[in-house]
């Protein structure tokens, strides 16, 4: 199968390589050309923009930053929305909101093409091993037709029905991500600042109720201050940002999120968007040593 790939950052690139290597005839495009090269080497055939790949591909991927580069790619000149033709397959796996999704559904199914968002659990790793967790929603007709790509991509897939939910789904799952490394990072500074070892922290609540895979993954680099990007900061940001927009329309009130947020921000603001979004731990620990200095 012939697929086309838009965007090949952090997770992009390990989606795109997998499908390489699972025998898809791959076509990618990225905003910065020069980041074709290395798929390029594996296999891949390049395209100039967006709309070189949708004419050669009758089904495109993209995996984009943020709702205005998935608008963006999908609306401005070259863009996919210029070769989408009857019976093309557009699929945004990006973490954007319902609004920007149901946008590009409108504007791809209005000249005859099938879109289906599909956002993802999972970072760089399960990226890299199949192993996303994929939150589908859209037409179930290309669903059923693009399984074979999702079943590479993903251990499981979720087809969750009319478009927005995929999107809203992902949100909430990541704000309550980011409320937990919030709450955890806040539990590392606390430890080391009541003079507790951090690392026995770590392994006291591996074994307890709270036990999961961010703390397992991600606390022995916290407690070395290492935040390499796998999900970057920024990212994780622009999750909350979204969420707490979600919650604003429905009239939820969340206010760990809220809290939440205003950490990611401050790290943000203090140059740390490029980081792992671990690297609010950063912040916090500034803060609480301020408060108690
Ligand atoms: N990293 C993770 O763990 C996870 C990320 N996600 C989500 O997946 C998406 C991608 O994440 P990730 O790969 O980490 O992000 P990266 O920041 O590594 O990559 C972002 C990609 O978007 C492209 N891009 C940014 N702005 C524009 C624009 N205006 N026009 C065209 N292309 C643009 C970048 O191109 P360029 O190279 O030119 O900058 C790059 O290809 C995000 O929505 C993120 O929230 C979901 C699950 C996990
Ligand atoms: O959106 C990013 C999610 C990262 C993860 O699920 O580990």
């Amino acid at each position: 199968m012939e697929v086309g790939f838009l965007g090949l950052g952090i997770m992009g690139k390990a989606m795109a390589l997998n499908l390489l290597s699972n025998g898809f005839r791959v076509t990618v495009w990225n905003r910065t050309l020069s980041r074709c090269e290395e798929l390029v080497e594996h296999g891949a055939t390049v395209g100039e923009t967006p709309a070189a790949v949708i004419q050669k591909c009758k089904y495109t991927v993209a995996m984009l930053s943020d709702p205005s580069a998935a608008l963006s790619v999908v609306f401005d000149e070259h863009g996919v929305l210029e070769q989408i033709t009857e019976g093309k397959g557009y699929i945004d796996m990006s973490t954007v909101d319902a609004e920007t999704s149901s946008k590009i559904s409108q504007a791809i199914t209005e000249k005859g093409g099938h879109f289906l968002e599909a956002p993802v659990s999972g970072s760089k790793k399960p990226a890299e091993d199949g192993q996303l967790v994929i939150l589908a929603a859209g037409e179930k007709t290309l669903y059923e037709e693009v399984i074979q790509i999702f079943d590479v991509l993903g251990k499981k897939s979720f087809f969750l029905g009319s478009v927005g939910n995929g999107a809203k789904l992902k949100l909430v799952v990541n704000m309550i991500m980011g409320s937990m490394m919030n709450g955890f990072a806040e539990g590392l500074v606390l430890a080391e600042r009541s003079g507790l070892s951090q690392q026995t922290l770590l392994d006291v609540l591996d074994l307890g109720a709270i036990a999961n895979p961010m703390f397992r993954l991600k606390g022995p680099a916290m407690i070395n201050s290492s935040h390499a990007p796998n999900f970057p900061l920024k990212h994780q940001q622009k999750d909350m940002r979204l969420a707490l927009a979600l919650g604003d329309e429905q009239a939820v009130s969340m206010p760990v999120a809220a809290a939440a947020n205003e950490s990611f921000k401050k790290a943000r603001s203090l140059g740390l968007g490029e980081e792992d979004f671990s690297a609010v731990y950063e912040v916090l620990k500034a803060s609480l040593f301020n408060a108690t200095a």
